[in-house]
């Protein structure tokens, strides 16, 4: 089967800065990779090519080996159809929106409502946001969620904004999902119970996961695969024994050993 997500040669300049340099990965179906790297390695910068929010200077990407996305043209919003969905570094939730509106405003991006359905609310349009509501319901119940639905995003504790953000992201039916620092902030005990979450969404949902960590016991823990980017380049890729005694990383992480 061909990998879910090819990047070929993808590379990213600002200026006379190269953040990414001809970068390529291959992520199959089902797996979890773990991308790794120094500070300022161009981390969030491949996963803000991959989404559409920066445009590349040069490479492509190809969902299962035949879609090559128009990265130069497809605006992240149609990125998100086409099944890649993400976290981010800094949670990005509607601060000052329900936790069940969060959800549903995420839902919306698969729903084709006709104008007068939407204007008349017509009996097929509230069918299918009750459908909606219900389902969004559903997804906050599995993040433990479901009774703070109508707390504002910007009131639940921080581990809670994490779980929200990704119970957002899997309401855009992803098939493959990026999550950017998943584990920071964390203590080790909700690190650990967010390795279980992870594990059991890729069974559950049927995904592909892209997570990119600092917390090593997390990639370690359960990533199946991983690549390593120092300045914008990848210097190795693994498995995580592979890659835990790789001299090059050791050199990336530490400085000259
Ligand atoms: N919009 C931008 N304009 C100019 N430079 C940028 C921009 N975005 C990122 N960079 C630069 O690209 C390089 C890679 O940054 P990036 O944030 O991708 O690294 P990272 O590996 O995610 O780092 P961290 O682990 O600290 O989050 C850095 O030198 C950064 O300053």
């Amino acid at each position: 089967m061909p990998p879910l997500l090819t990047l070929s040669d993808l590379t990213k300049t600002f200026g006379g800065l190269s953040a990414i340099s001809n970068v390529n990965i291959e992520v199959h179906q089902g797996e979890i990779v773990g991308l790794i790297g120094p500070n300022g390695a161009g981390k969030t910068t491949l996963f803000n090519l991959i989404t559409g929010v920066y445009i590349p200077t040069n490479g492509s990407l190809t969902l299962h080996g035949e879609v090559e996305i128009n990265l130069a043209k497809a605006s992240p919003h149609e990125i998100a159809r086409m099944g890649i969905a993400r976290t981010f570094q800094n949670i990005r939730l509607f601060k000052n929106m329900t936790v069940l509106d969060n959800v549903l405003l995420a839902f919306h991006t698969h729903v084709n409502y006709s104008m007068w359905e939407a204007i008349l609310h017509l009996p097929s349009f509230n069918k299918k946001e009750a459908q909606l509501k219900k389902e969004a319901l559903d997804l906050l119940k599995i993040f433990n969620l479901d009774r703070k639905r109508d707390t504002l995003a910007k009131n639940l504790p921080y581990g809670e904004q994490r779980r929200l953000e990704i119970a957002r992201a899997l309401a855009l039916k992803p098939r493959l999902l990026l999550l950017d620092e998943p584990a920071a902030g964390m203590n080790p005990q909700e690190s650990a119970e967010l390795m279980e979450l992870i594990k059991w969404m890729r069974k559950e949902f049927n995904l592909t996961i892209l997570l990119i960590e600092h917390d090593m016991s997390v990639v370690m823990g359960i990533c199946e695969r991983i690549y390593v980017l120092d300045y914008g380049s990848l210097i190795a890729e693994g498995s995580p024994e592979q890659i835990k005694n790789d001299p090059r990383v050791i050199k990336a992480y530490l400085g000259e050993v």
